[in-house]
């Protein structure tokens, strides 16, 4: 058994026919012959350690289901991972070595600093076994599921993940091995009634028009992941917003907003918040349905105008980071803050009290951005064009009266 964090990076050495030697020196100082050792999330049994040399025997079954044959030149560096010990911390997931699925990497963002995101789409019966919040392991690796889109999911790796494993190396086209996660897999074992719903519920694909509780509950883990949804308000203003949580908004997200989603993107805030900023209200008769619109913003730290996305992007952060003070702003800028209702959408059905309820359910905090999703000819988009839009964005599409309900 193994917990999906690498010990070590080691270097294949040779390939025989049905063999392979892996230069490691750490892992060859606890391994005996006989042992096990995880290899970019493959087990195989040491036959022969020498030195830091370790030789194991691949099998015709191992290079079938997994992704062995495409790795092992000499020279190509591998994660390993030595078994768990009695007493060891299980300071990732548990993991058997058993791959039960080899997945292709589809997309590969980076952002500079936070890390780098990862899209990976498996072989369809293995999507069942993918939950957000989840855990998986990618090549032997332990990570969080982020985010599920119909038939992908993402993996953020942080700096210390790429430094410490091969995941860094990965390129879009690249196959990668999968093991779910073994506690979830006996969790959705058909046991009982809850079991066989758990099982449904997390087959189902996030895009699209998803009603009722379910939806407002993958909804909600959608934005604890840093994924988008869009919330449809069909009868106060017969508008769509795309909502993202603040604390950690990519600029690639700002950039989704201003390039695809085309709406006005602003801020919505707890008012507490902007108490605590000393951001004044926008006072006037302006805004027909009551949003409650504050002075833009720019960070006083910002170099550039901040109007670009990794600015606007940074500055809504900012906003949202708890120990945030009135110093971090300058005043005109150009991210719009909106005031929430203190009774959120018990007060307000809007996108501003949508925002900032989606965020706290989140467990985050109660800032985020919304932006009407408007067509590319200018005209705002209507039902038929949000449903299109969520299920080619890969986005669920909650109504906002379901989350006046269940949040
Ligand atoms: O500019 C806006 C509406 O004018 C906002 O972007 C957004 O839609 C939030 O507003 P509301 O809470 O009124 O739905």
């Amino acid at each position: 058994m193994f917990t999906g964090r690498i010990h070590e990076i080691g270097v294949i050495e040779s390939v025989g026919a049905n063999d392979v030697v892996i230069r490691a020196p750490k892992c060859a100082g606890r391994l005996a012959p006989g042992g096990s050792l995880s290899v970019a999330g493959i087990r195989l049994t040491a036959e022969h350690v020498e030195g830091e040399l370790i030789r194991m025997s691949v099998s015709t079954e191992t290079r079938r289901r997994t992704t062995f044959d495409e790795m092992p030149e000499p020279g190509r560096r591998v994660n390993l991972e030595t078994p768990l010990t009695v007493g060891d911390p299980l300071d990732g997931h548990l993991v058997q070595g058993h791959v039960d699925g080899v997945g292709k990497v589809v997309r590969a963002d980076e952002d500079p600093g936070l890390g780098r995101r990862l899209w990976i789409r498996p072989p369809d019966r293995f999507m069942a076994k993918v939950m957000a919040k989840g855990s998986i392991a990618v090549d032997g690796v332990s990570l969080t599921v982020a985010e599920v889109v119909k038939d992908r999911f993402s993996v953020a790796l942080i700096p210390s993940t790429l430094a410490g494993t091969t995941l860094a190396e990965l390129s879009v086209g690249d196959r990668v091995n999968l093991e779910s996660d073994m506690v979830g897999r006996l969790a959705a074992a058909p046991a009982t009634a809850s079991a066989h719903v758990a099982k449904a519920v997390a087959a189902l694909g996030w895009a699209g028009h998803l009603s009722g509780r379910v939806g407002v509950e993958k909804a909600v883990r959608q934005i604890a992941a840093g994924g988008a949804v869009m919330v449809w308000d069909p009868a106060r203003e017969a508008e769509g917003d795309v909502i993202f949580a603040g604390a950690g908004l990519r600029p690639a997200a700002f950039t989704f907003l201003l390039t695809e989603v085309y709406g006005y993107p602003c801020v919505p805030c707890a008012p507490e918040v902007l108490e605590r900023l000393e951001i004044p209200a926008l006072d006037g008769p302006g805004d027909r349905h009551g949003t409650a619109f504050h002075a833009p913003v720019d960070l006083a730290a910002s170099t550039g105008t901040g109007v670009s996305a990794a600015e606007r992007a940074a500055t809504v952060r900012q906003l949202a980071r708890p120990d945030a003070t009135p110093a971090d702003f300058v005043t005109p800028g150009h991210v719009i803050p909106i005031a929430s209702r203190p009774g959120l959408l018990r007060e307000r059905a809007g996108h501003t009290e949508s925002t900032v309820a989606l965020c706290l359910a989140a467990g985050l905090p109660p800032v985020g951005v919304c932006c009407e999703v408007m067509r590319p000819d200018g005209v705002m988009a209507g039902a038929a064009d949000l449903e299109a839009s969520a299920l080619r964005w890969g986005l669920p599409l909650v109504d906002i009266d379901d989350l006046r309900t269940w949040l």
